[in-house]
């Protein structure tokens, strides 16, 4: 099972991750993504599911219309892994590629 990462670890992987901030009050990360329209908030949804399911590894996420808030944490590790870390990285890259 993937480690939980230290605050140390944690803030230093956050700096590679443009966007991603600590969640207040629990172990977690998180980012709100605001997109041009629904259909681009959706699409961004849809690619990153499908990388989330491969990974075996999902996100928290709320939609509403263009906005995208995501919260990422381990839950069988109590906290923040490499796995949310990969996961971010790789929903930061299907953002740009959704957002043309
Ligand atoms: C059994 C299954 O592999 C686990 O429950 C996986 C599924 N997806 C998961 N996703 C997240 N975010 N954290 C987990 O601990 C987790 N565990």
């Amino acid at each position: 099972m993937a480690e939980r990462l230290s605050a140390d670890a944690r803030k230093e992987a956050l700096g590679g991750i443009p966007g991603w901030t600590e969640v207040q009050g629990r172990e977690a990360i998180g980012k709100t993504f605001v997109f041009r329209d629904f259909n681009e908030a959706f699409g961004f949804m849809t690619r990153a599911a499908l990388v989330a399911e491969k990974m075996d590894h999902h996100p928290e996420w709320r939609n509403v219309y263009k906005t995208v808030e995501v919260v990422l944490s381990t839950h069988d590790a109590g906290g923040v892994t490499n796995l949310d870390i990969e996961l971010a990285t790789k929903m930061n890259a299907i953002a740009k590629l959704t957002q043309g």
